[in-house]
């Protein structure tokens, strides 16, 4: 059966006469792992802090598990565990006593508290730096213990704020393999990018959102292909002649077509059996081809080709 965790409906905010969230709609379901990719100023931070009931919207409906949540309307909060862009660390603190001052926060005492210290620093692999000054952490270590702070409510959806930003591979890896566990032990996760590859490794469905609107959400694997297609591709020829030319332009699924000199560059609708398929019609009418390659698309580039350039 499946179960909705997290839907918005007509989701507008603005501040002062800049509208950052322009009626968003967004519906993710239980046990997805979502990222959320957008260019710097999309909106991101400020739909995360509308989730976890810290911003009140314009106007809008956020549901989460079925219920209506707000600044005010608090009964959902104890479902949300969120982790903001910067976290504060309390510096003169080991990480065991970071844990246990979160942990009495959240009413554990004693043997309760003691285990679930233990329990989420192992699950972040950071038992064994429990005696370490919070301070002298790199940037990874920290994200992974901010991580486990917020897990000690026992939260069902996690709200992370680029996380991974500023991490090196490897940190960015420990982060992927810890939020693959807590994906399967039945947490929705909503994790926040500007980077689609980087969110494309970790996570089971995207939605990309762009001048405060989601323009497309949807598993990962058709967000990537949607992405390769929105690729130039470009076509170097020993010589473009009239009869080449007319071929190109009467393409049913080539648009944006630009010729320099012998190299044409075009937006090319198609996956790539239909990439073969043109080179093949191409080479039959007599072509000659020195190059036949998608370009490196951009997040840009994709953005342009779903909003058809609006
Ligand atoms: N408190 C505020 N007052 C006025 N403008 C704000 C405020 N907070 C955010 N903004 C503006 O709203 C827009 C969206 O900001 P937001 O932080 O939500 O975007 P973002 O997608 O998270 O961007 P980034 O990746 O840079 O963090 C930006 O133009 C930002 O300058």
């Amino acid at each position: 059966m499946v179960i909705i965790m997290l839907e918005i409906q007509d989701l507008s905010k603005e501040y002062d006469t800049h509208m950052v969230l322009d009626s968003m709609k967004l519906h993710i379901q239980k046990g997805e792992l979502f990222g959320l990719v957008g260019p710097n100023g999309a909106g991101k931070t400020t739909m995360i802090k509308i989730i976890a009931g810290l911003l009140e919207p314009d106007a809008g409906l956020v549901m989460i598990d079925g219920k209506r949540t707000t600044t005010k309307e608090r009964r959902t909060h104890a479902k949300i565990g969120y982790m903001p862009d910067y976290s504060g660390t309390y510096p003169n603190l080991t990480v065991y006593e970071y844990m246990d001052f979160y942990t009495q926060m959240n009413g554990y005492k004693g043997k309760d508290a003691k285990k679930k210290i233990e329990e989420n620093l192992e699950l972040v692999n950071l038992y064994s730096k429990k005696e370490e000054y919070v301070d002298v952490l790199s940037r990874g270590i920290k994200q992974r213990l901010c991580l486990a702070r917020c897990l000690i409510s026992e939260p069902e959806l996690l709200l992370l704020d680029e996380p991974t930003s500023g991490l090196d591979p490897r940190a960015r890896n420990d982060i992927r393999m810890i939020l693959n566990t807590l994906r399967e032990k039945g947490k929705t996760i909503i994790i926040s990018s500007h980077l689609l590859h980087d969110l494309s490794k970790m996570c089971s469905h995207i939605g990309i959102l762009d001048k405060g609107k989601m323009i497309t959400q949807g598993p990962v694997e058709d967000i990537l292909q949607m992405e390769e297609q929105a690729k130039p591709l470009r076509i170097r020829f020993t010589e473009v002649n009239a009869s080449l030319l007319k071929f190109l332009d009467s393409h049913a699924l080539i648009n944006n077509l630009t010729i320099d000199g012998a190299q044409a560059t075009m937006h090319f609708q198609g996956d790539s059996m239909e990439e073969a398929k043109l080179l093949t019609a191409l080479i039959r009418n007599g072509a000659g081809i020195c190059y036949f390659a998608r370009e490196e698309g951009s997040l840009e580039r994709l953005f342009l080709q779903i909003t058809k350039g609006e």
